[in-house]
């Protein structure tokens, strides 16, 4: 059994099928990137009203009720948005344009620091590709800890102002992580004394949180392509940011996808696998996927937040005869 995400990886090498797609320069969707209609009714969408009326919760982080709002959030979607965090505006824009500038530039250049087929970090196909018969119209790029080695290939002249932006992100983004994970756990009752290995501070100090960029380019056929195919994250949370075009969608039990409205500096977050296992399934991990669009390139990036790599996650035992 893989004792890690490396020797995961391993196990399920990923090949960049399409070595130098240069989305941009297609006028229509090759078959490789052709769904069937059934690939996007697998989990039908209502028709009905309930789906316009319901939309994903937009919590402020200021204000006195947020913990309770938070716990709501997690038991009754799995997913909510953020809003008043504390990450400035400016980092939002930089990471932005940091990962646009990265994606747009030219095929042969990017293939520099491909990642590996069963490698972690680099650009590439996104890790669920293998999974799946067909190519999502998407191109992705895993930081794991520091971005040097990789960004040095991509610019060999001006890495440096890349990897600031990326270093600052990622320290903003694991405070932020361990900031929301206590108030997911503090709604379930659980208190530092029950997470061995969130650290004596409750720190969560050898958290695991790989970022991913993602990219979504302008594509000729929507209706029959799929950015990112439906999946849930194995992480215990992620922290993702979106651009203003919209493209997120989750599934919601008996009501179809829902499309996630972007909220402008805001952060969607998820419950991840891990935290539906910990939390003994009183949190459930969302389904979600990206659509794509005709005219507007879509970019986002998510916050991969996981427990350090050699522990174990089974149901926390206070939460194990709670009722659910
Ligand atoms: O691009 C998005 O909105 C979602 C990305 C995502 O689900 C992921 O990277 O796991
Ligand atoms: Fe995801």
């Amino acid at each position: 059994m893989p004792s890690d995400l490396s020797d995961a990886f391993r196990a399920h090498p990923v090949y960049l099928h399409h070595q130098h797609t240069d989305f941009n320069s297609l006028q229509e969707l090759p078959e490789s990137y052709t769904w069937k209609q059934q690939d996007h009714e697998q989990y039908p969408s209502s028709k009905d009203s309930f789906s316009l009326q319901e939309t994903v919760p937009v919590i402020d982080l200021m204000d006195p009720n947020a913990p309770k709002l938070v716990g709501h959030a997690c038991k009754t979607w799995g997913v909510f948005q953020v809003i008043n965090h504390g990450i400035p505006t400016s980092l939002l824009h930089e990471i932005e344009w940091a990962g646009k500038t990265l994606f747009s530039l030219p095929p042969q250049q990017k293939h520099r620091a491909a990642r590996s087929p069963d490698g972690v970090s680099g650009y590439g196909v996104a890790r669920i590709s293998s999974f799946f018969p067909k190519l999502m119209w998407s191109e992705g790029f895993t930081v794991v800890g520091s971005p040097l080695d990789h960004f040095r290939k991509l610019w060999p002249q001006d890495y440096s102002e890349y990897c600031d932006i990326v270093v600052e992100y990622e320290k903003e983004m694991k405070m932020l992580a361990g900031r929301l994970l206590w108030l997911m756990l503090d709604a379930l009752g659980i208190s530092k004394d029950d997470i061995k290995w969130a650290g004596p501070k409750g720190d969560f100090k050898g958290a695991t949180a790989p970022l991913q960029m993602n990219s979504y380019p302008i594509c000729p056929d929507p209706d029959r392509a799929m950015g990112l195919a439906a999946h849930t994250d194995s992480t215990l949370l992620t922290i993702l940011y979106q651009n203003s075009i919209s493209g997120l969608q989750v599934h919601r039990e008996g009501k179809g996808w829902l499309t996630v409205p972007p909220v402008q500096g805001g952060f969607v977050i998820n419950v991840g696998d891990l935290l539906h296992i910990l939390s003994n399934g009183l949190y459930p991990t969302v389904l979600h996927r990206v659509i794509t669009n005709r005219t507007k390139p879509r970019f986002s990036v998510a916050y991969l937040y996981g427990p350090p790599s050699n522990v174990t996650i089974s149901p926390l035992s206070k939460l194990e005869y709670m009722d659910q």
